[in-house]
């Protein structure tokens, strides 16, 4: 499993034209450039096939768009540094607007922050009649917890992401606020796994949600989780800037630390 990881590494890098230990040009790494660079870029869906998938992740892909073709089923876009709907609706309604220009702007979805192929390749099929959704996740070498199996966080990670996909679809801008999952058996590195997760309840402003994550196959269940999400109320502004000014004083910069406290001084 490790070897067939590493061969699609190499065919990864090789696809780049870049050598192992040759320095990254992606411009991934540069998000402020990435972000006004183009629009193209800006915009980019990374719900889709790129060359790191598997044989496996492309064609569940294939049959999901199959799926879609009579509206049962739709594929939900994924970006990077903007937006979905949703997200604008967010940032208009939770958050304080001096931030998102000031605070946000080189900031990227943790799910999307790695390269083709090395962190989490992932698309979500939403099927909004059955309120439930389906996420076909394949985790690349970057997530590695055992040695040649994915790491639990990366794995609480993605059932974060499709459960909360699950729950956004019905309830807009939603939070998660509790995550129970259980581990049972370990999710192999890069090899592709199907979660399944539905809407249970909604109360008021809760969302029950649960999943379970599934080998292709569906013989191995590797893990099961149950969520609940809360939609945001708008008269609850998230105001983060308050945040940062009482965290500016509570750990100064080093200059002011310095200036304002002697034993500072002396013992450096
Ligand atoms: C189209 C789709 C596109 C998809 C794009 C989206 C992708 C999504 C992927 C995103 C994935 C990433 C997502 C992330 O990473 S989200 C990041 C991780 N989560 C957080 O940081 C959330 C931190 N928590 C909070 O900010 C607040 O607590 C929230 C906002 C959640 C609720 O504070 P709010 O002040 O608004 O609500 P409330 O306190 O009046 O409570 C309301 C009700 O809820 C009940 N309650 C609350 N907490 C709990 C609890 N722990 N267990 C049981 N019950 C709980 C509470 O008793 C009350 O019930 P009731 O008295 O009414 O009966």
């Amino acid at each position: 499993m490790l070897r067939s990881c590493t061969a699609g590494l190499r065919s990864l890098w090789a696809l780049r034209g870049r050598r192992e230990g040759a320095p990254r040009l992606s411009t991934d790494l540069q998000p402020a450039r990435r972000l006004f660079s183009t629009e193209k870029a800006v915009h980019k869906d990374w719900a889709l096939p790129n060359p790191s998938w598997s044989k496996d992740l492309k064609l569940l892909f294939d049959q999901f768009m199959k799926k879609c073709e009579d509206g049962s089923w739709e594929r939900l876009p994924s970006y990077k540094h903007t937006c979905t709907q949703k997200n604008e609706d967010f940032k208009t309604y939770f958050l304080d607007p001096q931030l998102v220009e000031e605070g946000l702007s080189q900031a990227q979805l943790f799910t999307r922050g790695f390269e083709d192929g090395l962190g989490f390749e992932y698309v979500i099929f939403n099927n909004n009649d059955e309120k439930r959704t389906v996420c076909l996740f394949q985790g690349g070498p970057y997530l590695q917890g055992i040695p040649g199996f994915l790491h639990g966080g990366a794995i609480a990670t993605m059932i974060d992401v499709a459960l909360g996909s699950c729950a956004a679809v019905s309830g807009g801008a939603i939070m998660t606020a509790n995550l129970n999952i259980n581990f049972k058996r370990p999710v192999p590195l890069c090899s592709v796994v199907v979660v399944n997760s539905q809407l249970d309840k909604l109360e008021g402003r809760k969302l029950f949600v649960s999943c379970n994550i599934r080998s292709v196959d569906e013989k191995t269940l590797y893990s099961e989780a149950t969520g609940l999400f809360i939609k945001l109320d708008p008269k609850k502004k998230f105001n983060i800037k308050e945040f940062h000014s009482s965290l500016r004083k509570a750990a100064p910069p080093l200059e002011e630390a310095v200036v304002s406290s002697p034993a500072l001084v002396i013992h450096c």
